[in-house]
């Protein structure tokens, strides 16, 4: 059965053969007048690091705390390792781990006792095991202090820790960055690639573009309740078929680009490289026609976009699109 296959299967990259981990079906979310989520659909494979990214108000928390069977969907419905979540909630809950908000932790306990404390309402967990996570998101040295003293990223770090005492094969974190400071946040990224490097699956919701970029294999965007968009991120980022070129005489060659037929949008970037398309859509080509008229290029690469770059362009376009 897919669901038990899921659950054991070793480590592996995501493929397209990979099992679906994380399932919607038409996923919707009506508050009053509201439709807060509509008619989503999204799949999340083994061994995926996916990005849920989107403006303030996109509906990501909402989706998050229906795939958690923290609120009901009124439409749809969410699948986990192949198995319909409202009917089999408590065998599926137990193998996802969950961020949300910032974790509810005893101040006045160790890091350790709390862990301790949430293993005993999980039903009881090994001291090995809290040690192992202890070890996971690097809080080993300091398990004997009490919370009140962690900063901010280690309370996160503790919080995922709780997340992964069952040893889920799926991790959903609402903003698992928030509040960290930037080397919180590089701790943080460097945690998640250990844990999928491992075999568990991560979906996050992030507002840090960078680090998406940086950190997950796909992202999927959402713009007022609705997917705009669902991509690798080199799919995303890839520029327009177009290639950056550095030479010395950049505004002679961009004269010339321009008359040429597959060069009229050619131009110079902030940096005084030139932008431009190639011939036959090809960098070799480009090359070749730009060392015979006596510009060699330093250097030529396709060009890309950034995460920014591509999420404002989504999210204007999808203005667009409803406002026609
Ligand atoms: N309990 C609620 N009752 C009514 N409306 C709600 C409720 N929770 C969320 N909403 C509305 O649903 C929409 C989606 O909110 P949601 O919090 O899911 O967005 P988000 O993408 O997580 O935003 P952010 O990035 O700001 O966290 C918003 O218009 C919000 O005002």
């Amino acid at each position: 059965m897919q669901a038990d296959h899921a659950l054991t299967q070793a480590a592996a990259p995501a493929a397209q053969s990979a099992p679906v981990i994380l399932r919607t079906i038409e996923l919707t979310k009506q508050y009053g007048a509201r439709l807060a989520v509509k008619h989503l659909n999204l799949e999340i494979k083994h061994g995926e690091i996916v990005g849920f990214l989107g403006p303030n108000g996109a509906g990501k928390t909402t989706t998050i705390r229906m795939i958690l069977g923290l609120i009901a969907p009124t439409g749809g419905r969410v699948e986990i390792f192949g198995r319909d979540l409202a009917s089999e909630r408590d065998f599926l809950l137990p193998h996802v781990g969950a961020l949300v908000e910032m974790p509810a932790l005893y101040q006045h306990l160790t890091g350790c006792e709390n862990l301790r404390a949430m293993g005993a309402v999980l039903g009881g967990v090994s001291r090995q095991r809290i040690e192992e996570v202890l070890e996971l998101v690097g809080l080993q040295a300091r398990q004997r202090d009490r919370v009140r003293t962690y900063s901010l990223g280690m309370k996160q770090r503790l919080g995922l820790a709780i997340a992964l005492l069952n040893d889920p094969d799926l991790l959903i974190l609402d903003e698992p960055a928030n509040g960290l400071d930037p080397a919180g946040i590089v701790e943080m990224r460097d945690l998640l690639q250990r844990l999928a490097n491992e075999g568990k699956t991560v979906f996050l919701s992030s507002h840090f573009l960078g680090e998406v970029q940086q950190i997950c294999s796909r992202v999927i965007f959402l713009n007022a309740g609705q997917l705009v968009a669902n991509k690798t991120v080199a799919e995303l980022t890839r520029g327009q078929g177009e290639y950056v070129v550095e030479l010395e005489q950049s505004q002679e060659a961009l004269d010339l680009l321009k008359k040429q037929p597959w060069g009229a949008q050619a131009r110079l970037d902030d940096d005084g490289r030139l932008l431009t398309s190639a011939p036959g859509d090809s960098g070799r080509e480009l090359y070749a026609f730009l060392a015979q008229a006596g510009f060699p290029p330093e250097s030529l690469a396709p060009a890309t976009q950034n995460l920014e770059e591509v999420f404002f362009s989504l999210i204007n376009n999808h203005e667009g699109d409803k406002a026609q």
